[in-house]
Parts: C-alpha cells; structure tokens; sequence
C-alpha cells in the first residue's frame, strides 16, 4: 500500500519500510525546539524529576526567547534566567530577542524529511519546509530530551488539491481561514493537512508557512507540502540541505481529500473567540477597533510587512488606533529596514516593536483592556487571548489589518 508525505517522514524516523495510519511507532527525533513559554516547567522536572538527568544529543535542542522578551516581570526575568543559564551550562543553542521561535527554526534549521518536535502548538509551520513537525507538552519535551526519542501515533492525512491562483488582495492567510472555517476547528484532530497541486506554484515560501502554521486551528498534528523549487530556493539559500524530499504515493489512503479553486478565496475575517468563526471581510465592515496587530509567526514576514506598507504609504494610523507592527525576526525586520518599510510605517504612526510574540501571546506588549477590540494577524482569538476577558480579536491578514489600522474600523484594502 502507499504512503503518504507524513507516513514516509515517520517509517524513516522509526527505521522501517513502512507504516499506516493508526499504528503506532518510536521515532527518532530531528530536533527539539522549546520557547519561554513552558522551558523553565521542563527544567524544573528535568532537575528535580529525574534520577540519571542527562541530555541525549545536544545538538537536537534549540532554546528560543520570544514570547515574552524584553522580560515584562521579575517573573518573567527569573523564568528567562533559569532557561538561559539552564542553555549555557549545556550547550544548547540559544536565542534571545531574535524573532519567533518559528520563524527562527525555519530560518536558520528546518530540513525536509526532518521530525521535529517543538514545545509550541504552531511547530506544524515547518510543514512548508516537508518536514512533520508537531507541537508537544513540556513532559513529552523532555522525554524526548531525555531519550532523543518518542513515540507516535501515524495520523490520517487529509489532501487539499489548490488550484489556480488567489486574486489581487487575497492572502495567503484568507485560504487557510477559509480552510479551517470550512472543516471546523476539530476538523483535522490528529490528522496530517497535506496540500498539493498546481495552485501551490503560485504561493511563496511566506505563503506557505502561513497556511502550515495555521493548521493546529482545525486540530491538525501536522501540516506537508511536497518540497519544490520554490522550498529548495529557500533552503539553498540558506545553506541547508534536505534529509529527505518525499511525496505521496499515488495509491495512498487519504482520510477525505478536497479541491480548492485559490481564484474562489476572497478577505475572511475570523471573528471573536473561535478561529472557525470565519465570514467574509465585508460582513465585518464598521466594527470599530482600538488596536491593530501585524506581526506572529503567522503573518510577521517581509511579505506582509510589504503588503501593510504598500497600503499606508502616505496614509496615517488613524487617531483612535494603535498599530503594533512587530517583524516575525531580526532577519525581517533588518530586511524591513533595508527596504524603508519600517520608516514608512513609523511616518504614519505605527509603534514598531522587537520581533517578538507580540499581542499574539497577549501577555507581554500591547495587551488590550476590558471592552477593546483588536485586529490581528495573529494566530488565536480565544476569550482574553489579547488581555483582558472582556476584549475581543478578529483575526484577519495583513491587508485587511493594516486597512483597518488606517480607517479605526474593520475594512478591507480596497475600500481605503
Ligand atoms: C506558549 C506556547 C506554549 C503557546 C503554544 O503552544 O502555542 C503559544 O505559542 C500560543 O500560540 O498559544
Ligand atoms: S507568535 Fe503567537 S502563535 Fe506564534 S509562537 Fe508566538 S504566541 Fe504562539
């Protein structure tokens, strides 16, 4: 029987020829990312849990300070000290204040083929880059730590088959909130979201790990594109490698598969809590909103720095809004600057922060209080994810971000 992309990432990493969904393997692990939001929880067990602590190849693990840098607290601080000092006695890489953890993996150390676990839900980003990435929870973290292996179960793969092409002041991001509005947020639990076709030419690097990212809001374990040239531009560029290019067989069994015409997606609008609730943008029209966010591991790249820049050259942030524009990396944010993006933002009034989690994590900047409405291009808009309960997140792309920035109420690029 064929396999599918995630099928044949994980009889690699188990070392057999091959595997279905439903069973169950132990798998060797590529790499193991862990961020400040739950580090200092596996270093606490690791050091007081274990009998024989001891990490079973350092070179796995990559640290990464980016949900709450600057530190916001003494907490926080303590938190970041233990995780930082915890690094250095072990030699693990480590990064602080250089962007979100995601954007910072697929830059500089994801490979196609590669099984990565990372303690974050939207580790699924690295799908763009062919690798099955999954999040996990700090206690299967350090086990795998620990052992430099885990277990899993093979999940179901759900095929998306793009084709065609979005249309002038469509994203990325409206296509994978259209996907996730149209199967539901459990639409994909444990299942693999593979997308191919000849849609996917037309979307970039940028594009893609958007829609990868995304994927945990339907419920996915993991999110594969097959890697082509626009993936091996990517990683060429930065000097890597692929471990391996897989594809899924032609008789693989897919859970359910859908087609997807990319000229059919218009501006989508998730509205407050539920990242499912999606309607179209010009359904939302004339809410009026305090805050705007353009930034996260979702939508924080030059691409949509580009795209919010193009829009309000010339314009303002209107009186009423602030505007957090935050680079999803030092990377973005240098080539921001180099491209005078990030001047044309400052001149008409946005705050521009440090690559960071930003808003998206609603616990270090920008936080909004009771009764305020923020727009956002981060990933969730659960009850209180932006601060307060009684706040409410609409979650859209970076168009329809920046346009609502400008007017002080939800709009769509074309109607500035
Ligand atoms: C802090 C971290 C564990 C969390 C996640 O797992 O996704 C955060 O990144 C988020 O987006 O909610
Ligand atoms: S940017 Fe948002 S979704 Fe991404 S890791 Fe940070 S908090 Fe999580």
């Amino acid at each position: 029987m064929g396999m599918t992309i995630a099928e044949k990432i994980i009889a690699a990493a188990a070392g057999v020829d091959s595997v279905k969904a439903g069973d169950i393997h132990t798998v060797e692990l590529d790499r193991l990312m862990s961020n400040d939001g739950t580090t200092h929880l596996t270093i606490d067990m690791y050091n007081n849990k274990l009998k024989n602590p001891h990490i079973a190849d350092v070179k796995k693990l990559v640290w990464i300070i980016d949900h709450n840098i600057p530190s916001d607290s003494p907490k926080t601080a303590a938190s970041h000290k233990k995780m930082r000092d915890f690094a250095r006695e072990h030699g693990i890489d480590f990064w602080e204040g250089k962007g979100v953890c995601h954007q910072i993996m697929m830059e500089n150390y994801v490979r196609p083929g590669e099984l990565i676990f990372g303690a974050d839900s939207h580790t699924c980003a690295y799908g763009a880059l062919g690798a099955f990435g999954t999040g996990v929870g700090c206690t299967d973290y350090l086990y795998a730590m620990v052992t430099g292996k885990s277990w899993l179960l093979v999940p179901e793969t759900i095929r998306f088959n793009l084709t065609g092409k979005l249309r002038e002041g469509v994203y990325a991001r409206d296509l994978i909130l259209t996907i996730i509005g149209k199967i539901g947020a459990a639409g994909a639990s444990y299942m693999a979201m593979e997308f191919v076709g000849d849609g996917m030419k037309n979307l970039t690097m940028d594009d893609r790990i958007s829609m990868c990212n995304l994927c945990v809001e339907a419920g996915a374990k993991t999110a594969l594109m097959e890697v082509d040239d626009i993936a091996l531009d990517y990683l060429h560029a930065r000097g890597r490698e692929p471990k391996h290019c897989f594809k899924s067989d032609e008789d693989a069994v897919f859970a359910a598969e859908y087609d997807i015409d990319l000229a059919t997606i218009e501006p989508i609008v998730a509205r407050p809590d539920f990242v499912d609730d999606v309607i179209p943008a010009k359904e939302a029209l004339g809410v009026k909103i305090d805050e705007a966010f353009l930034g996260s591991c979702n939508n924080g790249r030059l691409s949509d720095l580009r795209v919010g820049a193009d829009l309000i050259r010339g314009r303002k942030v209107h009186p009423l809004v602030r505007f957090l524009v935050v680079p999803a990396s030092n990377e973005v944010y240098e080539a921001a600057i180099k491209e005078g993006i990030i001047q044309t933002f400052m001149e008409a009034g946005a705050i521009v922060m440090n690559a960071n989690c930003s808003v998206c994590w609603g616990s270090c900047q920008g936080v909004i209080g009771a009764g305020e409405t923020l727009i956002s291009t981060g990933t969730r808009n659960f009850k209180g994810r932006a601060g307060h309960p009684d706040s409410k997140v609409y979650l859209a792309s970076a168009a329809t971000v920046t346009a609502s920035a400008i007017k002080g109420e939800i709009t769509t690029a074309d109607k500035l």
